[in-house]
């Protein structure tokens, strides 16, 4: 997967425009997000490990906000022999182009339709494993029940949600200490002030992140059986729904 450096945020700008997933970002996506989000390769990787538990014989599993496609690319090394589909949706028409040549890096014999579209208007239909890694944090919050909603209705009993997100917290002492810790994460990944500072910026009006309590309430308020939040660093955490 592509690996140039990120370094959009390294000259100062005199207005800087909200964040957007255009060409630049996908170009740097896989340096930008390894730099910016602490266990995002565990993260993946362990995707892989949950799609081998969870995934039944023809069923489809969704990657919802695929970007260049590494959570797609994980869980499909792991479901070999099962008869199954992978739709993977992005509305960014340059995350799809680069992730339609991820895919064909590898071999496969499960197929994958890449939907360029709004993930609002997927059908989601029997799924196993639905995953949102990094991606709702960037819908309105108005959004975010009716999404969820919908999950919910086309997995299978027993089928799984994996949901990443960056958090907030109600506990001032806590936000204002994981915030810092993962500006220090940025810092030592050689991110600079005016880089952590603009990216801040751009991202303010764009990513709404919710507290884990907020999570947990919508989830359960699907019907979702089972809850727990599996892997957290910081202010970033991965949860599991189980129908
Ligand atoms: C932080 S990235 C996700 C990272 C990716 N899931 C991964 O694991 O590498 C968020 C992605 O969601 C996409 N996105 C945001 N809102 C969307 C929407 N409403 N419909 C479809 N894609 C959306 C963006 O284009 C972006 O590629
Ligand atoms: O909060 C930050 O500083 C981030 O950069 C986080 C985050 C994310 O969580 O998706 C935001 C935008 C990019 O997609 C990469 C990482």
């Amino acid at each position: 997967m592509n690996t140039s450096q990120d370094t959009i945020y390294a000259q100062a700008y005199e207005n800087i425009s909200d964040f957007q997933f255009d060409e630049k970002v996908a170009g740097v996506f896989n340096d930008m997000i390894r730099r910016s989000v602490p266990g995002y390769g565990q993260i993946i990787n362990t995707l892989g490990d949950f799609a081998n538990k969870y995934v039944s014989t023809d069923s489809n599993i969704y990657d919802l906000g695929c970007s260049l496609g590494a959570a797609t690319l994980s869980i499909r090394r792991h479901i070999d022999n099962r008869n199954c589909k992978i739709i993977a949706v992005d509305n960014s028409e340059s995350m799809i182009q680069r992730c339609r040549e991820n895919l064909s890096a590898y071999v496969s014999e499960t197929p994958v339709d890449l939907v360029c579209g709004d993930i609002r208007d997927i059908k989601i239909e029997n799924a196993s494993m639905v995953v949102l890694n990094f991606t709702m944090q960037f819908l309105a919050p108005k959004d975010r029940e009716t999404l969820l909603s919908s999950i919910y209705k086309g997995l299978k009993p027993g089928g799984i949600l994996v949901l990443s997100e960056k958090l907030n917290f109600e506990d001032e002492s806590i936000q204002s200490l994981l915030v810092d810790l993962h500006l220090d994460f940025k810092r030592a990944n050689g991110y600079s002030e005016l880089e952590i500072s603009q990216k801040r910026s751009s991202l303010e009006h764009v990513m709404k992140p919710d507290t884990l309590e907020q999570h947990e309430a919508r989830l359960k308020k699907q019907g979702f059986k089972h809850f727990n939040v599996w892997f957290q660093c910081f202010n970033f955490a991965s949860m599991v729904a189980i129908k």
